[in-house]
């Protein structure tokens, strides 16, 4: 069994949450009887190799004072950017790799995540030396949309080798970092970690884990948040 190294934990919560289509950010929706995003911290923080939290708010976010988490001491408040990769890399910026020298990144829109998958990947990445994405292979006939006015199928897209990807996703700090830096900095489409490290040419581990991993996302995904939370192991 590898030691594990010091993990930063960086969790992207200062998105508006517009196709959720509510009152509030989705991330302070309720879920079963607290909020989407408390229950997200309560899922990292039963990882023992997670001790320190980066979470990116945004600026004027009247809500996360309010929670009881807000006076954790494991939880240091970064500002929120324009996009979920801004967010990032502002949390990423005040990390001393020396310190951390792995970062694990999460969706504050991800409750659901196993334990047991957070561990498995943090095992599979610290054992092979290289970062990686908890992932899950697609099953669904997958289909392009041509580019006309109606919704018409283009094509049907071979579903060969193609994986969802979620989070958490993990990687050397420094390496993510400056990758995502430089990315951004040249205006590259990055919607996660794995895609800044793709373009910077290194290498990306897949993981597979549990499809409950869901990200609430629409309004029908509380309900099934719910559910798993409910009965996920
Ligand atoms: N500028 C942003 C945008 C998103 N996020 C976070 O990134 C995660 C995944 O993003 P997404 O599901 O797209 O959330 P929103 O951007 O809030 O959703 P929408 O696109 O519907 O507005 C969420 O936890 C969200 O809070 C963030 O930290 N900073
Ligand atoms: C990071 C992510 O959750 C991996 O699937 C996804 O890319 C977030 O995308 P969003 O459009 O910001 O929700």
């Amino acid at each position: 069994m590898t030691a594990v190294p010091a993990i930063a934990t960086v969790i992207p919560a200062a998105g508006v949450g517009k196709r959720m289509k509510a009152d509030k950010p989705k991330q302070y929706l309720p879920l079963c009887g607290l909020t989407v995003l408390e229950q997200t911290l309560h899922r990292l923080k039963q990882v023992p190799a997670l001790q320190q939290f980066f979470l990116a708010l945004s600026p004027d976010d009247p809500y996360f004072p309010e929670l009881s988490v807000a006076a954790d001491p494991q939880i240091q408040r970064v500002e929120g950017g324009a996009e979920r990769a801004n967010s990032v890399l502002n949390a990423l910026l005040q990390i001393d790799a020396k310190a951390y020298p792995w970062v694990l990144v999460h969706d504050a829109a991800r409750p659901v995540v196993r334990v047991s998958d957070i561990e498995l990947l943090i095992d599979s990445c610290i054992e092979a030396g290289q970062g990686g994405i908890l992932a899950t292979p697609v099953r669904d006939t997958m289909k392009r949309a041509s580019d006309t006015a109606e919704q018409t199928v283009e094509h049907t897209v071979d579903r060969t080798g193609l994986w969802h990807a979620y989070t958490p996703q993990l990687f050397p700090t420094a390496l993510l970092r400056d990758a995502l830096q430089q990315a951004l900095a040249q205006a590259v489409a990055i919607t996660d970690e794995a895609s800044a490290m793709e373009w910077a040419g290194l290498p990306v581990l897949l993981v597979q884990g549990h499809a409950d991993n869901i990200k609430i996302t629409q309004a029908e995904d509380l309900a099934l948040a719910a559910f798993y939370l409910e009965h996920s192991v």
